[in-house]
């Protein structure tokens, strides 16, 4: 009944919404949200209020000035009882005048690092009285008298957070598709420096350091798409599930979620940020689109669950996995092989031979968390001390268990599409896989040599292995970005184009600047001259 009534009104634009749950005082502790919805059963009618300024809902993309109505998440109070955090939707302008309502102040919260259009904005109320119908009542409801039915599940009301989570590795795949773009195709026509005196500047993509700073950026967006492929299966699995009821699957699909968010928009920004420094001066400019790009990848850092936050929330799932195998009780499957008690097998410097390795890292780390913690509860520190001293431990021990997931996931999937794809491309496809559990081997290889039997002769290997791959994956790289079929508007790049027009692109964007309109900028008149003359 409520979706027939906002569905089809958000769909066809009428209702232009945001997503108001981050508050000035609390953005990642949800059950200290401050913001109040009271029921009054004598006009059926929800009283919202913020009754502090740290109450003021503070972040939500497009509150300031553009949505009219929001999803607010508050702590609804019936009958003298606070039920927690519950989801509102709420019209917050005029639909005509768009002007804010009676008891509404929503405002802009300013100039940001980046995502300067997301017209980002706060939004405080006083005594705001909406019908009861307000309350989104998927999962928890209030009857006309007050009385507060509990959901099945109180952490459905976190679903929504779940949802953008998965969709977020998918977005990594793209925005590393744009820098990986923008930066090869620069470094194909980029040539600088006379390492041979009787040759030619050759083209810095030919300089082995800068296909190490890119390459793995090429290969992590394919990584990250055919991972967030995998992760919305799993998702749209989980959700039929939960819509007959069944909740089971949910803890697995919330532990990969948040260790996938967290890694691979860590990632993304990393290598973003690589693929603009690699582009020299020119990367700096904002016409290169590159700064933009990192802006956009760092918040991912940050919005949906700040990333530390959601690697612990894996760790508290690992924990729970570990203590529960060791019972001798059934994990789930992204987490069973925590329960891999076989010997350390010799090492192999092969893919399955990488991927097992970062598994066994994963289990050891988490095995060394729980001995840990176990050890500090027993000497007398609680529970929850002993867990943040062993924070550090933990984030790793969660990073470990996503890096296995994605190079496991990546080589299946590829693996299983190779047979449908012509040879050449399979063989290139492979490299790529090849490229990147190699890259990550030689990246946490501490680890390995702390978790497995990798020698130094192994290592060595790698590191050779990694430099051939890049030799060998060299002669197909613009065609790799050429592939993501990415069009000149879509990444509004000078260096990215793909006529290569570097230089004439750079100079035409400058020639756009209004402080070029003039040979003499009106500063002279006004600073420099009367500042030479000594008149300042
Ligand atoms: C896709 C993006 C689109 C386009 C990209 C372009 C532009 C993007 C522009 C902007 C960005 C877009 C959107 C961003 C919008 C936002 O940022 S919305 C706000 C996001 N905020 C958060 O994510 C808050 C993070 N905090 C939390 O989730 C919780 O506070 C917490 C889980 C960290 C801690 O809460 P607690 O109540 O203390 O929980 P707990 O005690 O740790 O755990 C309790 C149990 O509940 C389980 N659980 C927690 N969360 C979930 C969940 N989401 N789903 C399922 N289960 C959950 C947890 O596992 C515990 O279970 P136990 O069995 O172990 O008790
Ligand atoms: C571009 C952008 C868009 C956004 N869009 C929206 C939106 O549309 N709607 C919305 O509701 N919100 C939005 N947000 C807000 C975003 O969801 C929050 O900023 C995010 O959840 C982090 O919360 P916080 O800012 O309170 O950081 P905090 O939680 O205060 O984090 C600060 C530091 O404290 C640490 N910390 C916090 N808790 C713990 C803990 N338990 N253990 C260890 N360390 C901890 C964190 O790791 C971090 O280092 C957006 C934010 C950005 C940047």
């Amino acid at each position: 009944e409520q979706q027939e009534k906002w569905v089809p009104r958000a769909v066809n634009m009428e209702i232009i919404g945001t997503y108001a749950q981050t508050e000035l005082g609390h953005g990642t502790f949800l059950r200290g949200l401050e913001t109040t919805a009271t029921y009054d059963p004598n006009t059926e009618e929800f009283v919202l209020n913020s009754p502090t300024l740290t109450a003021y809902k503070w972040w939500p993309g497009g509150l300031a000035h553009t949505a009219n109505h929001c999803v607010v998440v508050a702590q609804l109070h019936s009958k003298g009882v606070n039920h927690g955090v519950h989801p509102f939707i709420v019209q917050i302008r005029d639909e005509d005048t768009h002007m804010p309502l009676p008891g509404v102040k929503v405002g802009e919260i300013g100039p940001k690092l980046s995502f300067s259009t997301a017209n980002n904005g706060f939004l405080g109320f006083d005594n705001f009285r909406v019908p009861r119908d307000s309350m989104l009542m998927k999962n928890a409801q209030v009857l006309k008298d007050g009385t507060y039915v509990k959901s099945r599940l109180s952490k459905l009301t976190y679903g929504t957070m779940v949802f953008i989570r998965v969709m977020i590795v998918t977005d990594m795949a793209y925005y590393l598709s744009v820098g990986a773009t923008i930066a090869i195709r620069y470094s194909a026509v980029r040539h600088q420096s006379k390492p041979k005196e009787n040759e030619p500047e050759p083209q810095i993509l030919d300089y082995v350091t800068q296909q190490h700073k890119l390459f793995i950026a090429l290969a992590s967006s394919h990584a990250f798409r055919v991972t967030g492929q995998w992760l919305w299966t799993t998702f749209v699995r989980v959700n039929k599930a939960l819509t007959s009821g069944n909740a089971d699957t949910l803890p697995e699909l919330h532990a990969v979620a948040c260790c996938l968010k967290a890694v691979t928009t860590r990632d993304a920004a990393s290598m973003v940020e690589a693929c603009r420094m690699s582009c020299g001066g020119h990367g700096y400019m904002t016409s290169s689109y590159l700064p933009i790009l990192y802006g956009i990848t760092t918040a991912a850092c940050t919005y949906e669950g700040e990333n530390t936050v959601l690697l612990l929330q894996t760790a508290r799932s690992l924990v729970k996995a570990w203590q529960k195998g060791s019972k001798g009780k059934p994990l789930s499957p992204t987490e069973a092989y925590l329960m891999d008690k076989s010997p350390v097998p010799k090492w192999e410097n092969t893919l399955d031979g990488i991927i097992a390795g970062f598994r066994r890292v994963s289990a050891g780390k988490v095995q060394d968390c729980v001995s840990k913690i176990d050890k500090l509860v027993k000497m007398g520190t609680s529970y929850e001390d002993a867990w943040n001293q062993t924070s550090v431990r933990l984030v790793a021990a969660s990073e470990a268990h996503s890096r296995a997931v994605i190079l496991a996931t990546f080589r299946a999937e590829v693996s299983r599409a190779a047979a449908a794809l012509s040879p050449p491309l399979a063989r290139v496809l492979h490299q790529l896989v090849h490229l990147y559990t190699v890259y990550w081997a030689l990246e946490r290889v501490g680890d390995l040599l702390l978790y497995t039997s990798i020698a130094e002769r192994d290592v060595q290997e790698l590191q050779q292995q990694y430099e051939d791959l890049l030799q060998k994956i060299r002669p197909n790289t613009v065609g790799l970005v050429d592939a993501f079929d990415l069009r000149d508007e879509i990444l509004n790049s000078t260096l990215g184009a793909y006529d290569g027009r570097v230089y004439e692109r750079l100079m035409e964007e400058a020639l756009k600047s209004p402080l070029n309109a003039e040979p003499v900028n009106q500063s002279f008149h006004k600073y420099l001259k009367p500042f030479m003359q000594g008149k300042l």
